[in-house]
Order: C-alpha cells, then structure tokens, then sequence
C-alpha cells in the first residue's frame, strides 16, 4: 500500500493502474512530443469533437454522433484515443464532457455491436468498453459530465465515471443502469461506480429493478450533483471546473486514487479484465 501512495503522488490514479500491471501509460509525467500544438488544442473526428482552451487548462469534449450517440467499437476507439491525448496534454487539467445532440446525451452500448458478431469482434468490443470506463474513471483530469439528454446504462456508466454531474433540470431526459429491464446483467464494475456514487442500498434497488431516475430524481439518491437549466449546463460546467482546479492537482488525485483503491473491485488488474471480457463476450456472442 506504501508503494501504490508513493506511486500515486508520483502518477495519479492512471500511474498507479499503471503500476498494477495494466495498460495505463498515461500519467501526467508522461508528455508525448509527437502531438504539433494545433493537433493538442483542436481535433475534430466525425464522432467526436474535441476544444481545449490553453488559457483555462480545461478541454470540452462534445459527443457528436447521430442519432444517440451509441457507443459503437468505433465511437470508443475515438473516444480513448482522444481522452489518451487529453491525459498526455500537461496544459490539459480539466474535461468536461457533453453532447451535441438534443434530448440524449449517450444511449449507451451500441446494441448493434451486441447482436450476430464473431466472439473475436465481442471481446474487441468489449475490451474498448473497459478501456473506456478505466480510462475516464483512472483519468488525472478533474471531469465533470454535463448531461444535455437521456443517458441509460453505458450513458450512465461514462457519467458516473466522472468526477461531478450536472443534469439539465429536464424531467423527460432521464439516467440509469437500466440492464435487468434489457433482460442483461450489468458487470460488477458498473456496480462498483454506481455505490461508488449512491451508496449500496440505492444502488441495489437501482441495479435489480434496472431503474431509470428523471433528473429531478436522480439528483434526489445523488445519481447526479446538481440540476440547471438547459442554456446553462456548459456554462455551470466551467464555473464548477475553476472550483476542482482550485485544488492542487497531486492532491485530489491521491485523494480519488485512495477513495477508488479501497471502493472498487480489481477490473485494473489484468486477470480480472481478461476473465470479464471473456464471460461478457460469450454472453453477447449467446444473446
Ligand atoms: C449475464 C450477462 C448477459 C449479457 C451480457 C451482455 C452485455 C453486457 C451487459 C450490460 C452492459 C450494457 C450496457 C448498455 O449500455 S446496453 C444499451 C442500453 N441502452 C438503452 O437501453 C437505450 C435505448 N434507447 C433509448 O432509450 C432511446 O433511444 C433514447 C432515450 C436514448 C433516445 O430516445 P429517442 O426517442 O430520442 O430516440 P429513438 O427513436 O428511441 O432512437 C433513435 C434511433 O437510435 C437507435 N438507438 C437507440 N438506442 C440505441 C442503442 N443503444 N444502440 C444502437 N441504436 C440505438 C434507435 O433504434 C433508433 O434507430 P432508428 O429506428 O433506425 O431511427
């Protein structure tokens, strides 16, 4: 445990899951000389867009892929790789993410990567979607989703991989892990995020029942931490920024690191990650 603290200081969460023997190589040390300065402030790929503003150090990735901003193979190979390049951006100190699309922030895995693949396309898909949630919830970014739309299961997965949530106060958008209700089972490591951020008892009524919350109720078992109106979601997503960069960076993210050591099962570790992508594949390759 002395080890991964001393670690922690040194690389943050992503450096510490680095150091338990997983793929993260991205800690804030790590800066790529590879990236020109114009490919570090702007990147726009069809799916993804991407603005980093130097002078506040914080980065607004918007999900821009219609109709429901699905999480294909394809959208979260774009998303790690442009979250990998945020990570290894020593200007970059803060993400905020959203999307372009009205009424939906993301309608979560992409059911269509789930129905008649190869069992070698299921476990790729799959291995992008723990990348994705490592990569987001291990990030030495300070992030915070602003949720413009309805964001069931892998919608909500990626929002509660945030550090903070903003909801636009909007009953009909709604957000949850709403798998049983899909006749599917979320993997622990979903689980773990959502007690993470609601505690056992409401996570456990969420998960059995596959409870989708409106916004005014998901703010109430603190699914999200703050409801606004629609214009003012990004703007309060940068107001509240500047209050998480306040804080030195080493020390929140020793302070996170500490908190998901203790609270998270071992999906970092390599043997967990393998043995989940082989039974979830299998599951999609069944359904
Ligand atoms: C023991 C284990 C067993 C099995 C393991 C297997 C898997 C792993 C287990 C769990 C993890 C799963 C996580 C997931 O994320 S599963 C996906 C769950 N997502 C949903 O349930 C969302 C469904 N969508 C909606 O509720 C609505 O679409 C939404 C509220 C987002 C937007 O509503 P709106 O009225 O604006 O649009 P629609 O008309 O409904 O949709 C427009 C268009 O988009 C298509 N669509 C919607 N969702 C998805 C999706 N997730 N993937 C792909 N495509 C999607 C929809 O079909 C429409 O298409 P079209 O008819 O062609 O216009």
């Amino acid at each position: 445990m002395a080890n991964v603290l001393r670690n922690s200081a040194k690389f943050g969460f992503s450096g510490v899951l680095s150091q338990l023997s997983i793929h993260s190589r991205h800690g804030r040390e790590c800066v790529s000389p590879c990236f020109s300065l114009q490919q570090r402030n702007n990147s726009t790929s069809p799916k993804i867009k991407v603005d980093l503003d130097s002078s506040t150090g914080v980065a607004v990735l918007r999900m821009q892929s219609p109709p429901v901003n699905s999480l294909s193979l394809d959208f979260l190979t774009e998303f790690c790789i442009n979250l990998e390049k945020l990570e290894m951006d020593r200007s970059c100190r803060g993400l905020i993410i959203t999307s372009t699309l009205s009424k939906v922030f993301s309608a979560g895995l992409d059911i269509m990567e789930m129905y008649g693949k190869s069992p070698e396309r299921c476990g790729e898909f799959w291995k992008a979607v723990q990348e994705m949630w490592l990569k987001l919830y291990g990030s030495n970014m300070a992030t915070i989703a602003a949720i413009n739309g309805s964001s069931p299961a892998g919608g909500c997965l990626m929002s509660i991989g945030c550090d903070y949530r903003i909801m636009v106060d909007n009953p009909r958008y709604s957000i949850g892990l709403n798998e049983t209700q899909l006749g599917i089972v979320a993997p622990f490591w979903f689980k773990d995020t959502l007690v993470n951020t609601v505690g056992n008892r409401a996570a456990e009524l969420s998960l059995e029942l596959g409870l989708l919350y409106s916004a005014p109720d998901a703010l109430k078992i603190g699914l999200v931490d703050q409801l606004v109106p629609e214009d003012q979601v990004l703007s309060t997503a940068q107001d509240t920024m500047s209050k998480w960069l306040a804080i030195p960076d080493h020390a929140r993210q020793i302070d996170q690191c500490v908190y998901i050591i203790y609270n998270t099962s071992p999906l970092p570790l390599d043997h967990a990650r393998q043995m989940d992508q082989c039974v979830i594949s299998v599951c999609i390759y069944y359904i």
